[in-house]
């Protein structure tokens, strides 16, 4: 078995629940929060800064490390983890949504997606045998099936269309599944609509894959759609398995995940709003190029105990954003990170304890969303 899911505690609150999952690379308390590392790296982080700021799991995609550095390098390589000198967890993403937000797609068919690459323009094609080799030779703890990537806007009939050839797509990631020390992750479709949805997750259920992720959100649909829409199907999904929101990361989005019921969710906002200077605290989101943090030397976050709040005052950062110093952004990237691990920690201790709704409240009015 690749990984096997506990369950500690289930809220008496609301869908929200407490456990770990056991993995070859090491255990991940969950709730946890994923931090992005697409090309091999989490942006500007080390692994060492990666594993003192508390991440358990980060994840890698297929689609960028196909095109580069190739993944039969990453193989000769010893795989993913010796490649970067990551020890715990990876999870890599099977490259149909990269395909479909970064590639220039020529056209999808029941082979797989021929596209453009947005490097050099060169014609290349995913398949679900294909995504699974890839990810299979990175050697990641996680795997994610090859799925077809549907947009709020689409119809229904095609939404309808799209979650068959998932569900076909599902079946040949299987098969082409050997190497059992990595675990397969299923991904529910669907799109907005409840029918569809309940059918994509009886459906994918029934392949028995080791988690299930809800796909097909956090890609231009409202808060409140994604809310109804996660609510709606995560109670369909295996209590025994982990459950997995795909591509969230702000407080207000995990809070409302976990509520529904889910483990995982990763996201690239921490580390990229802080290449734009900002950064999330427990007083609300900071843009430190504001001009009233000039003379403030106080911490980025009062209330957080991180490197970069111990260390350093928003003057300095600010200074060193403001004249584009490469470490204005590795001191925020940290900080973001730390804190979005740190918010899904105590968000698992409030479980444990259950309070969640209780602690949701406190935080929301903290942070300034009510
Ligand atoms: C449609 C669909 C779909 C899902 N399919 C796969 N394989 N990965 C995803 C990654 C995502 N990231 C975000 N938002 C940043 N939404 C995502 C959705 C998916
Ligand atoms: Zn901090």
């Amino acid at each position: 078995m690749a990984i096997k899911y506990e369950l500690e505690k289930k809220s008496s609150q609301c869908e929200a629940r407490a456990g770990v999952i056991h993995t070859p690379h090491g255990d991940i308390k969950t709730p946890v929060f994923m931090p992005v590392g697409t090309k091999a790296t989490v942006k500007a982080m080390t692994p060492e800064e990666l594993e003192d700021l508390g991440a358990q799991i980060i994840l890698g995609n297929t689609y960028h490390l196909f095109l580069r550095p190739g993944d039969d390098l990453v193989k000769k390589a010893g795989g993913l983890h010796k490649f970067m000198n990551w020890n715990k967890p990876i999870l890599t993403d099977s490259g149909g949504f990269q395909v479909f937000s970064l590639g220039h797609i020529n056209k999808i068919t029941e082979e797989g997606v021929v596209f453009q690459s947005h490097i050099d323009g060169s014609k290349q094609m995913i398949t679900p045998e294909k995504s699974i080799e890839i990810q299979q030779n990175l050697g990641s703890d996680i795997m994610m099936a090859f799925d077809e990537c549907v947009y709020p806007t689409a119809t229904k009939e095609y939404v309808a269309q799209s979650l068959e050839m998932t569900l076909r797509w599902l079946d040949r990631c299987i098969e082409t599944h050997t190497n059992k020390n990595q675990a397969l992750f299923g991904i529910v479709q669907g799109g907005l609509f409840k029918d569809l949805r309940k059918k994509s997750a009886e459906e994918t259920i029934k392949r028995n894959c080791q988690g299930f992720a809800v796909g097909g959100l956090s890609v231009g649909e409202t808060k409140e759609e994604m809310i109804d829409i996660l609510r709606f199907t995560t109670p369909l999904l295996p209590e025994d398995k982990p459950r997995y929101n795909m591509g969230v990361g702000t407080p207000d989005y995990l809070f409302e995940s976990v509520e529904a019921g889910i483990d995982m969710a990763d996201c690239v906002l921490p580390t990229r709003i802080a290449r734009n200077g900002a950064a999330m605290t427990s007083h609300g989101k900071v843009t430190i190029k504001n001009a009233k943090y000039r003379e403030d030397f106080t911490p980025l976050d009062p209330e957080c105990d991180c490197y970069t709040c111990k260390n350093y005052t928003k003057a300095y950062i600010r200074h060193l954003v403001n004249v584009n110093e490469i470490l204005g952004a590795r001191l925020l990237s940290y900080h973001n990170l730390y804190f979005l691990t740190h918010l899904m920690e105590n968000i698992r201790e409030s479980i444990l304890e259950d309070r969640f709704l209780e602690y949701k409240e406190e935080f929301y009015k903290k942070y300034g969303y009510t």
